[in-house]
């Protein structure tokens, strides 16, 4: 199917699933059609080749992420709901993406240490409580000049004040908000 019919298809779904399910697990989150042009533009504009992403749902921001990349490119993403984790995979097939998407599934503290290699660029949108606990290993492997992005910084910041206040105790870390979307908070990694 062609990417545009695809993500509209998947941006309805998830509109009328969020608002049927009352469940939060069986909920999508998906994040917003112009955070999707953001990380594709930021994605292109670093030439990232590798990905990580924290919190696959069924799939939606990862075929943004995927589509972005030149052929050779890979996304790494982890995802906990086994149910998700398959019709993520369906959605991969049907946008024609799946040879750029290598899922891993469990949760992240147990599933991060299988993520093989140093990565151009980090895509945060999962259990926000976890993000302090997983801060040192994350960006360690996010290689000097990468660039990692965090979802729902404006609609959770009280979620994420620990995980800021981190990224400040970090002199190699630069960090901006972008209010678009739920507010993506872009942290830039420089030489130590
Ligand atoms: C906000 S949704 C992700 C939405 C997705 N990025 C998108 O825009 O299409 C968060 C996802 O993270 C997963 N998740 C939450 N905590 C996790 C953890 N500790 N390890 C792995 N996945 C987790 C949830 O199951 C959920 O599917």
């Amino acid at each position: 199917m062609e990417f545009h019919r695809v993500m509209e298809d998947l941006e309805l779904l998830g509109i009328q699933n969020d608002l049927a399910q009352s469940d939060k697990s069986k909920k999508y989150l998906n994040i917003t059609r112009d955070t999707g042009e953001f990380l594709s533009v930021l994605i292109k504009a670093t030439s990232a080749r590798r990905i990580l992403e924290v919190g696959t749902s069924n799939g939606y921001s990862t075929i943004w992420l995927a589509s972005a990349l030149p052929e050779d490119g890979k996304v790494y993403t982890i995802e906990a709901n086994f149910e998700k984790i398959e019709e993520a995979s369906l959605n991969f097939n049907k946008s024609h993406t799946s040879s750029k998407v290598i899922q891993l599934a469990g949760d992240v503290v147990e599933v991060l240490p299988d993520v093989p290699e140093s990565m151009d660029f980090i895509f945060l949108d999962a259990d926000r409580k976890t993000y302090v606990s997983i801060a040192e290993d994350i960006f360690t492997l996010l290689k000097t000049g990468g660039l990692l992005v965090c979802d729902n910084a404006i609609s959770h910041a009280d979620e994420l004040a620990d995980f800021r206040t981190w990224i400040s105790s970090q002199q190699h870390l630069s960090s901006s908000l972008v209010p678009l979307g739920k507010g993506e908070l872009l942290v830039y990694k420089g030489e130590k």
